[in-house]
């Protein structure tokens, strides 16, 4: 029998112990941060059309993986009608398409938009101010009244003044570029997505906060900082301990600067306006919209729950919410028109016919309004829609059985390319919804009086749940609708474009969104006849 010689053993313990040690140190510190990182899920769901037995590893693996790879995930589990789930890297996501299914929990106080968007976008740390008090349901409500009764009824009035902003801001952007080409051809060279985001912020910009306001260099900075500085905390706070989360936000915010900015302005600004409104006799009907400001002191004179405070918090989440989603589904839209320029001369066409351009003009345009849809059918920012957070333990009438704590949500794009839908889902057909309908189970496309009318970008149905399902879908659809519609008949109407690298990847995948790519460049040049 052979025995073993410990010594060398011994000799690389003793002689290395300072070492050793502090290995052991580390490795304890790491279990600690990977306990703290592998969050308790919530008791798995079950009664799933299709089930998914998962050990502890796999779906720790999974959640990871849903990062990088969520969208291929998701398009690769879907089976229409059916329910599924998949893990994400704090709880279960149940995916349902079913339409009994989709109406049941779209409706039900059981589960929270307002929570599911808070694992996303951590907004428990994003907050500026604690507050006990705060009701996410008078929240909600004004999100609505504010887009809808203020800003959607509107948009006829506001046409001329965002189309001349938007001319402008293209005009004056593209003046301080030099002209590329060696031909001598014209063409200007930017970069796609953060040109697109400067001039569609600039639109928005002073009917948000007040020409006055919006002409300050200071404030206009942070605000057009402040969103995308709000998602990429949000993201990175979800990958910290805990304990790390104040010096994160210290180190990523640059101690809150830009929300700094904002206040400082908004302050003195909200507190005088609501002054006045005080003196003001208060008047329900037809309030004048003058700015999301005004507008929003207005709306809530006279209800002792909207003080200063929550006011600005109101007016903050609106432009996080409409900044960064229309300029990016924008530049998808740009992008498909240089893919597919066999489109660009019909849209032309269709825009240089009227003799007038307005509201109603715009919104009637078929062409333009089918392949934006086409667009967002084949390439939505996000492949899922309608996230809720289970707040209480639900069972659907017809299987599913979610325990509190997980997601719930629409497979939008497994819905919208869906071949008992839409035929040839795979084949980009721009004009795929200049057509009426054929089928009766389009709902949207159903007037009141169920007479067919044109399918629209901003339909919310089950055959298009883009912008959400239900009571909560996108209250600032029309809006954004509207405003990618006047980007794209200006910039078709007056401007050539096309990809420098038509080879290069234009977007970035992350979780299920699709997302543009900030180095792609544009090809740009004033049209002769213009
Ligand atoms: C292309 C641009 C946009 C896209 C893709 C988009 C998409 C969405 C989606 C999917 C939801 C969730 C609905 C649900 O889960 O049922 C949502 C909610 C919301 N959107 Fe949009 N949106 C866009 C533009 C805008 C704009 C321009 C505004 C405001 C000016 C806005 C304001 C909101 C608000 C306030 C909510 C939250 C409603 C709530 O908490 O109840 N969105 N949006």
């Amino acid at each position: 029998m052979t025995s073993i010689d410990w010594s060398a053993v011994q000799d690389v313990c003793f002689s290395n112990g300072g070492v050793i040690l502090g290995i052991a140190f580390c490795a304890v510190l790491l279990g600690i941060w990977i306990h703290r990182n592998i969050p308790d899920f919530p008791k798995a769901p079950n009664d799933l059309d299709i089930t998914t037995d998962l050990s502890l590893a796999t779906r720790w693996i999974q959640s990871k993986k849903w990062l990088l790879r969520g969208r291929a995930m998701l398009i690769d589990a879907h089976v229409p009608g059916k329910t599924y789930m998949l893990p994400t890297p704090k709880n279960y996501c149940v995916f349902i398409s079913a339409e009994n299914n989709i109406k049941e929990f779209a409706s039900s106080s059981n589960f929270s938009l307002h929570q599911a968007y808070d694992d996303l976008f951590s907004y428990r740390y994003n907050k500026l101010w604690h507050d006990e008090g705060e009701s996410v349901h008078m929240t909600q409500i004004y999100y609505f009244r504010v887009l809808r009764e203020g800003l959607t009824t509107k948009l006829p009035v506001l046409y001329p003044y965002m189309h001349e902003t938007l001319v402008k801001g293209v005009a004056d952007h593209l003046a301080r570029k030099k002209a590329v080409d060696v031909n001598r051809q014209g063409w200007k060279q930017i970069h796609h997505y953060p040109f697109l985001e400067y001039i569609t912020v600039s639109v928005i910009g002073p009917i948000f906060w007040g020409e006055s306001l919006w002409a300050n260099p200071e404030f206009q900075d942070a605000a057009r900082r402040f969103p995308a500085q709000y998602f990429a905390f949000g993201e990175i706070v979800q990958h910290v301990p805990t304990f790390a989360v104040p010096l994160v936000k210290f180190a990523v915010t640059k101690g809150n600067k830009y929300r700094n900015i904002l206040i400082k302005h908004l302050l003195p600004i909200v507190s005088e306006q609501m002054a006045e409104a005080r003196n003001t006799p208060k008047s329900e009907e037809n309030l004048p919209f003058i700015n999301f400001i005004q507008y929003t002191v207005l709306m809530t004179q006279g209800k002792p729950y909207w003080t200063q405070e929550r006011i600005i918090l109101l007016l903050e989440s609106l432009w996080r919410a409409g900044g960064h989603s229309v300029p990016m589904t924008l530049t998808h839209i740009m992008n498909s028109l240089c893919q597919y320029p066999e489109y660009m001369e019909p849209i032309r066409e269709e825009l240089d016919q009227q003799p007038q351009m307005n509201f109603s003009v715009l919104e009637s345009l078929p062409l333009l309004n089918s392949f934006i849809k086409e667009v967002i059918r084949t390439k939505p920012l996000d492949s899922a829609s309608t996230r809720r957070k289970a707040l209480k333990t639900h069972t659907f009438k017809d299987g599913p059985h979610v325990p509190a704590g997980n997601l719930v949500c629409i497979p939008s794009y497994g819905i919208m390319n869906d071949a008992a839908l839409y035929p040839n889902p795979e084949v980009f057909n721009g004009f795929r919804f200049t057509t009426r309908p054929t089928s009766d189970n389009q709902e949207s496309i159903k007037g009141k009086q169920g007479e067919t009318t044109r399918s629209k970008v901003t339909d919310v149905d089950l055959s298009f749940p883009f912008w959400g399902y239900g009571k909560e879908a996108c209250p600032g659809r029309f809006f954004a609708s509207f405003e990618m519609k006047s980007v794209i008949a200006l910039l078709v109407s007056r401007y050539d474009f096309k990809l420098a690298n038509a080879d290069k990847p234009t977007t970035w995948l992350w979780r299920t969104f699709t997302l543009p790519r900030k180095d792609t460049v544009l090809l740009i040049r004033e049209r002769s006849e213009h």
